[in-house]
This record gives structure tokens, sequence and C-alpha cells, in this order.
């Protein structure tokens, strides 16, 4: 099968990385649109040839689209002419817009994944080896697609050791909200609020585990993550003042003294050990 791969940061270039490990294509087209982007995917032999969509449109079986949401949206109708055999996948971490904006004529051909694993950095030079590998990809709203494009999204899931989770757009975007939008808020909000009050010799100097745990994702790209907050904005905003909610909760206690509940409110949030 011949797969091509628009977007060849850290997703898509993981992505072609796997598929290379495992053999899984004959050919791996990629699609990049700026000269310092096409110049890394050759330095670093991530595709056998970078194309345009045209030519992957012809030649190959599986198109995956690895760029950020809003533009996965904008560059559908490229895809309006495609033959109803070929694959169209997209790899975006909201899918509610992404399903409602796929033109009906093609809606059988498009698979709606979301892989859950990354990290914060972005652009060609952040592939990595194994990002997929045990994790899992939710898939959602299959029952709109063709059986051949689902069992081909299954077949590569399960070809580069993933898990596969199904599961409705609109409830994926509520899980997605909570376990990857709002910690990415938070992540921003802290960074800023400790970068507002220290400076950065005593960052550097003082900063442990703690702070670097919490405030690592604080380093995503601002253009990825202003598409994703904007497309899940609805649950965000509800998020969020749930998470102010919890912070309020917080201050009272410790404002107020009431160090017993404070003591029974961490463990409560202790009991995530018995999950994660
Ligand atoms: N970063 C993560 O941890 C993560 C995890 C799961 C899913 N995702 C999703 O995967 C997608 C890609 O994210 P990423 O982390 O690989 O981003 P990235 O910035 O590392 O890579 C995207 C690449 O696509 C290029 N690009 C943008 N628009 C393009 C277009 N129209 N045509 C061709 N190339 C284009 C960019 O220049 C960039 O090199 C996003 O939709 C994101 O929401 C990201
Ligand atoms: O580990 C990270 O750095 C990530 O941000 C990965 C992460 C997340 O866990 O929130 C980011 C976006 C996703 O769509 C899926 C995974």
């Amino acid at each position: 099968m011949n797969i091509g791969i628009i977007g060849l940061g850290l997703m898509g270039g993981s992505l072609a990385k796997a598929l290379k490990k495992y053999s899984l294509a004959k050919k791996i087209y990629g699609y990049a649109r700026s000269e310092k982007s096409k110049n890394e995917i050759i330095e670093l032999n991530l595709v056998d040839e970078l194309t345009d969509i045209d030519t992957m449109k012809k030649n190959c079986d599986l198109i995956i689209l690895a760029i950020p949401v809003d533009n996965i949206i904008s560059i559908l109708p490229e895809f309006l002419d495609i033959n109803k055999n070929t694959t169209i996948m997209d790899l975006g971490s909201t899918k509610e817009f992404i399903i409602k904006s796929v033109p009906s004529t093609i809606r059988k051909n498009f698979i709606a994944a979301h892989p859950m694993t990354g990290t914060e950095k972005s652009g060609p030079k952040a592939a990595i080896d194994n990002l997929y590998e045990g994790n899992t990809v939710v898939l959602c709203n299959l029952e709109d697609n063709d059986n051949l494009h689902v069992n081909r999204a299954f077949r590569l899931f399960q070809e580069i050791g993933m898990r596969i989770v199904v599961m409705d757009a609109n409830e994926h975007d509520i899980h997605a909200c909570y376990m990857s939008h709002l910690p990415h808020a938070i992540s921003f909000s802290l960074a800023n609020t400790v970068m507002n009050h220290e400076d950065p010799k005593s960052i550097l100097a003082l900063a442990a585990g703690g702070f670097k745990d919490m405030s690592r994702v604080a380093k995503s790209s601002p253009n990825m993550w202003t598409d994703i907050f904007k497309q899940n904005r609805k649950n965000l905003l509800k998020a969020i003042d749930q998470f102010e909610s919890h912070m309020k909760e917080v201050r009272e206690m410790v404002q107020n003294e009431d160090y017993e509940d404070l003591k029974m409110w961490m463990a409560k949030a202790n009991s995530l050990h018995e999950i994660l």
C-alpha cells in the first residue's frame, strides 16, 4: 500500500518512522509547504518522496492529515474528487468539529483518529521512534465509514502497536478536554504565573521535578494549541470553571487554616494512585 502524509512534524514524522520500522508501506509520500520543512524532511529521510497533493491522490491508498486542527478543515476541499477506495485519515486532537466539516460525499472515506500520545515538541526534527507503540488511539463515529477504510485503519494502528478505542466524537471531545486540553491550559497558566514572579536565573537554579513536570507541556506549539482550544471551546470553558472552583476551594482552606479539610481534599486527589 502507498501512504501519503500531509504535515511531517511530530505526529506525521513519527508515523513515517513507524511505517518504515514495520515495513507497512510500499512507498511513503510526504507533502510539506515550507522550504525549511522540506529540507529537514529530506535531511531526516522521513519519506521516500516529497510530492504535491494531486500526486498523492493519484498514487496513495491512504492519505494521513497530520496538521493543526483548523488546517485539517481548510484542506478538506482538496479531497472532494478522491477515489472511493482511498482512505483519508486525520490525527487531530479534536474530533467533533472536524467530522462535521467533512463533505458528505467523502465522509465514508474519512477516518477520524486521535492518537493519545505526543510530546511538547513540534516540526520535523521533533519526529521520534516508537511514539505510537503501547499507546491508545481513539477512532470516532466509525458507523459513517465504509468497511474498507475502517479495516485499513484498524490494521495500521494494530501493526504499529497501538490499542484502539472506538468512541463517539462528542464524547471524545469531552474526555480529551479534561485529560489533555485543560491540563495544557493549566500548564500554560502556571508557566506564565511563575515567569511573572521569578527571574530566569532563579528558575534555572531552583526548578526541580515538581515545576518541570507541571510546566513541560507549556512549551507546546501556540499555533497548534490555539486551534485546539478554539475547536473545543465549549467543553474547555466548562472545565476551566470547574478547575477554578477547585482553586477557590484550596484557597479558602488555606486562608481559613482548615488543615484537616485540606488533608482530606489532598487524600481524595491521592486516590489517582489507584487509577494511574
Ligand atoms: N503534539 C501532540 O502531542 C499531538 C498528539 C496527538 C495529536 N496531535 C494532533 O496532530 C496534528 C499534528 O500535530 P503535530 O504535533 O505533529 O504538529 P507539528 O507542528 O509538529 O507538525 C505539523 C506540521 O504540519 C505542517 N503544516 C501545517 N499546515 C500544513 C498544510 N496545510 N500542508 C502541509 N503541511 C502543513 C507544519 O508546518 C508542521 O511542520 C494536530 O492536529 C494535533 O492536534 C498532536
Ligand atoms: O505528552 C505530551 O506532551 C502531550 O501533550 C501529548 C498529548 C497530551 O497528553 O495532552 C497532547 C495532545 C494530544 O492530542 C494527545 C496527547
